[in-house]
């Protein structure tokens, strides 16, 4: 059981230039496993993820490549089926500047929402799914959260509830898109240490984009440093930290 990624090639189609985002990325991604993808702003790291969840919208367009996950092909799934399989199978958390929660909804009805369309249980079920889910991200009084609008949450409290609903689905597979650079230091740490917690406890696999070295050393088991649209170098993060084969990895290890 693996997500797999082969030659996986992103453009975007700009006016003046073709900008080559992702340009013959290959990695895979196991089960209970961290694999953090680095590099530097601009390089190519949401592509890979809009890219794996087929989130690529014009003027972007997926090359070529492959995705598959426990053999079924990605790319070629009709979009239904694909949205079925976010959520369930694959989830995703963005920083909290983009695709974040929709502002007129209540947290609770997004929440029960993403439970009733991927699954057949009653409103009562998906509700108690939602608080419970609310309750292991450790934000305090669900219920009450549950019954507020995005703008009455701090920062901090939205990105626990973008967890919450990553999660809320127990997926097998997590991406997760620098989910905590917009927040004070203090906050990220418990985010981080809560998202890992969450993760480790229903064994997913995660894809971890960050910028920042200091995260990798803490959750990685593997990681893949990016730079213009390339994977450059891809190992165990000890093995990668002690001993970077790329000049461009050694530039990004003195920069810390
Ligand atoms: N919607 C878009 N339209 C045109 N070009 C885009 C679009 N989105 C991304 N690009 C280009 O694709 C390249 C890769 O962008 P991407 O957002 O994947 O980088 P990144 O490594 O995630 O950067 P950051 O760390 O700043 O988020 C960049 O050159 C960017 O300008």
């Amino acid at each position: 059981m693996a997500l797999v990624v082969e030659d996986l090639r992103t453009y975007y189609f700009q006016p003046s230039k073709t900008v080559q985002a992702v340009d013959g990325v290959s990695f895979s991604l196991l089960p209970e496993k961290t694999l953090c993808l680095v590099g530097e702003s601009g390089c190519g790291k949401s592509a890979v993820a809009l890219s794996l969840l087929g989130l690529i919208e014009p003027p972007g367009k997926i090359i070529t490549g492959r995705v598959s996950l426990d053999g079924r092909e990605l790319l070629a799934m009709p979009p239904p089926e694909l949205r079925q399989l976010r959520g369930q199978d694959l989830a995703i958390i963005f920083q909290n500047s983009r695709y974040s929660l929709h502002p007129s909804l209540t947290i609770g009805i997004q929440l029960v929402e993403t439970v009733l369309s991927h699954s057949g249980v009653t409103v009562s079920a998906a509700r108690e799914m939602a608080v419970d889910a609310l309750r292991r991200v450790r934000l305090p009084d669900p219920v009450k959260i549950f019954n507020r609008y995005p703008f009455e949450l701090s920062g901090g409290m939205r990105q626990r509830v973008m967890i919450a609903m990553a999660l809320l689905l127990k997926p097998r597979f997590l991406i997760a898109d620098e989910p905590t650079s917009s927040l004070d230091i203090t906050t990220q740490t418990h985010i981080l240490d809560e998202l890992m917690e969450l993760k480790e406890q229903f064994g997913a696999g995660m894809l971890f984009i960050t910028h920042d070295l200091a995260v990798v050393a803490e959750i990685a088991d593997e990681v893949a440093v990016m730079r213009q649209g390339k994977i450059v170098e891809h190992g165990p993060v000890r093995e990668v930290f002690q001993n970077p084969v790329h000049p461009y990895t050694e530039q990004l290890l003195q920069s810390l």
